[in-house]
């Protein structure tokens, strides 16, 4: 018997790419698991079937940094602050951080297709009573509009996301004088696309030219990380949802002189709306 649960949780995280560099993702989970009925005449209580996988991803992948450690240029060494990163193509990429916010996986690149095969496998070692096997698939949210990736971390949140290269696959959409604006919201989409948000607060030299250096400790250890300067946007605030929706209508109402509202996605199906009043230019 076959037990599918679509739609399961999401996994989001950050993509180191030979092709591209830094990336968010953020996938649906969607799982098959085989296995014999019991007396209750179920292969896993549906109940149970949730919490079960979305712990171990939760403890696995789930906002960490993947890197291919296989790819030409990709060096993972240990370090004093747990593992120490660094890449050579498409640009020089440096980080340091606990072993936890990185998944090393022995391959050349990183796609959903191998992801979903690699936690199959992992799930599959040991799993509940009766589950003989489990297929994991990873997929895309489907567009309904403009997409961007953005990678960045927080360090005063207490669970995962205080991670300084996780990331996420966004939703935008810009509302100007009251109308959905499609033009500028593909415009933002790409200023944003790849990008690596940092509070200033946590850039180390936020005004000299050259990689910028970013630096924070947190609950799980002390964060490094260093990348060109013009792959990073600076905010002045933490790099949560809420600022990023606010920094964005603020940028945007200034430069149109229109009454900007934005919705900002965090990944999927959550985010956070924020408008501005742009000062009309003078006749
Ligand atoms: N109000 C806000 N809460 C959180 C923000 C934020 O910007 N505003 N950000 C984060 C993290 O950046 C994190 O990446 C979000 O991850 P998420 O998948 O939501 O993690 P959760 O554990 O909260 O949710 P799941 O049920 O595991 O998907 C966190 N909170």
């Amino acid at each position: 018997m076959t037990l599918f649960v679509n739609n399961l949780t999401n996994i989001d995280a950050s993509i180191w790419s030979p092709q591209l560099g830094l990336m968010g993702a953020s996938w649906h989970v969607d799982v098959e698991l085989d296995g014999e009925l019991g007396e209750d005449g179920m292969l896993f209580d549906f109940g149970e079937v949730k919490p079960w996988i979305k712990s171990r991803l939760d403890a696995g992948l789930d906002h960490t940094l993947l890197v291919p450690a296989q790819a030409t240029g990709v060096k993972v060494e240990e370090c004093l602050e747990g593992l120490h990163l660094s890449a050579e193509l498409p640009y020089s990429f440096e980080v340091r951080a606990p072993r936890q916010a990185f998944t090393i996986l022995p391959w050349g690149e990183i796609n959903a297709e191998r992801l979903g095969a690699y936690l199959s496998q992992e799930l599959s070692k040991r799993p509940p009573p009766r589950v003989e096997a489990i297929r994991v698939r990873l997929r895309e949210e489907l567009p309904d509009g403009a997409i961007y990736t953005y990678s960045h971390g927080l360090k005063h949140h207490a669970g995962n996301c205080q991670r300084i290269a996780h990331g996420h696959r966004s939703h935008l959409r810009i509302w100007r004088d009251g109308q959905r604006d499609p033009e500028l919201e593909a415009h933002w989409s790409r200023q944003l696309d790849h990008s690596y948000l940092v509070d200033e607060e946590d850039a180390i030299n936020p005004r000299e030219s050259g990689p910028l250096k970013v630096r924070y400790r947190s609950a799980q250890g002390q964060f490094q990380l260093r990348l060109p300067r013009e792959r990073c946007h600076i905010l002045p605030a933490p790099t949560t949802v809420e600022h990023i929706a606010a920094w964005l209508a603020r940028q945007i109402a200034q430069a149109s002189g229109a009454h900007i509202r934005v919705q900002a996605f965090e990944g999927i199906d959550k985010g956070a709306l924020a408008q501005h009043r742009g000062e009309p230019s003078p006749a």
